[in-house]
């Protein structure tokens, strides 16, 4: 069994990787970290987790984080940069959850996270960990930047428009809708339950520092410029994203569109395009680590709108961050993953 470690164990996506991975049959959580909560069993803090691990939280400077094969940065931003490269060196396979590796222009990094950047070397060896992408760059990668929620949901969904002449890649808009655990347990007031149920609400209007992520993305597939407006929303449930995402045409599709998104997706284990006329419910991705979609023309008209949705948990955080882990350490990809949404 290949030892794992992570590092921010009592966060919800540090949780969420215990849970998928309490059962892979190839590899065994080891050592989860906390600050606060170091000694404590951590099925006394989640006992959805009674009966399936025995581990007890453990300070981050005591855990024998070196000696596992891979570990997980489940932490804010700005902790991974400061503390993976330790443990790279040492030759340990890092994925980190968070930003910090993601973005290579390092100045467009510092304005969005306002911080510095503590390990700009290894910003340049970090493979982005978009499987449907860069699927062998990830097995043979030591430090892996898993992508965002809002910008999986998002980068999917237009993937197999991209670089097509017949697509106006200028004026791209996401309109993309989050459940509140997106902001994670620690999060500020406007995710409690009485301040965000019955209640939708527009954030970061001005701009939100994923809309930069997904620009790399896709000008880099696409190979030119690409105009993006990205606005998220909160809606009032726990987990998922759906992401609207609207493309206006340019001249007539080359060919049926339908058929190139199945085609494009065919061979992928946790993308889902659904028959004509679909409308994806984040219900339906609930706890599994699938992205579902569906692509729409409205009345025939100049612009293509294509629905994906996401659990934010899974495929937007922890669950692509395993199928990353299956790539980096050999494993079957779907190896921990092969679960049925909850319904209702
Ligand atoms: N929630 C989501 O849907 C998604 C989250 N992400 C990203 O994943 C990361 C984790 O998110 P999430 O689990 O939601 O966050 P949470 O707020 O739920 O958890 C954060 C964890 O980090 C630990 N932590 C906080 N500060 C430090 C520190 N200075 N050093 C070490 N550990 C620290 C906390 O543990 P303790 O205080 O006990 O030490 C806690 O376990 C974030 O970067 C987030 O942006 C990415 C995609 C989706
Ligand atoms: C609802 C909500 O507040 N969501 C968070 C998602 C944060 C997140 O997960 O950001 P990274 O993926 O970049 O780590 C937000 O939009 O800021």
């Amino acid at each position: 069994m290949k030892k794992i470690g992570i590092v921010g164990g009592t966060g919800y996506t540090g949780v969420e990787l215990m849970r998928l991975l309490a059962h892979h049959p190839e590899v065994e959580v080891v050592a989860m970290t906390s600050r606060g909560e170091a000694g404590r069993r951590v099925d006394d803090l989640y006992p959805s987790l009674r009966g399936h691990t025995d581990l007890v939280f453990s300070e981050p400077g005591e855990a024998d984080l070196a000696g596992c094969d891979l570990v997980f940065f489940a932490t804010p931003n700005g902790i991974a940069m400061q503390e993976a490269p330790a443990l790279l060196e040492q030759g340990v396979r890092v994925i980190d959850l968070a930003a910090d590796y993601r973005l290579k222009d390092l100045d467009v990094w510092s304005r969005w996270y306002g911080m510095e950047h503590a390990s700009p070397d290894w910003v340049e060896q970090a493979v982005y960990g978009l499987p449907e992408l860069y699927r062998d760059e990830i097995r043979g990668a030591q430090l892996v930047a898993n992508p965002g929620c809002h910008v999986t949901a998002t980068t999917l969904a237009v993937l197999p428009l991209m670089g097509l002449d017949w697509v106006d890649h200028g004026r791209i808009v996401a309109d993309t809708k989050s459940g509140a655990s997106g902001a994670g347990r620690s999060a500020a007031v406007h995710t409690l339950m009485a301040e965000a149920g019955e209640s939708v609400r527009t954030y970061a209007a001005a701009g939100h520092r994923h809309q930069p992520e997904i620009r790399q993305t896709l000008t880099t597939i696409a190979e030119r410029e690409i105009g993006l407006t990205f606005v998220p929303h909160l809606v009032p449930m726990v987990r998922g994203i759906e992401s609207t995402v609207y493309l206006p045409l340019v001249g007539e599709p080359g060919e049926n569109v339908q058929r190139l998104y199945e085609r494009y997706y065919a061979e992928e284990p946790f993308v889902d395009v659904m028959p004509p006329n679909s409308h994806p419910e984040t219900r339906s991705v609930r706890g599994n680590n699938i992205c579902r979609m569906a692509v729409h023309r409205p009345l025939d008209g100049p612009m293509l709108v294509v629905s994906s949705v996401i659990d934010n948990l899974v495929k937007g955080a922890a669950g692509q961050a395993v199928q990353n882990m299956n790539l980096m350490l050999g494993c079957d990809e779907s190896a921990g993953l092969e679960l049925v949404a909850l319904s209702p």
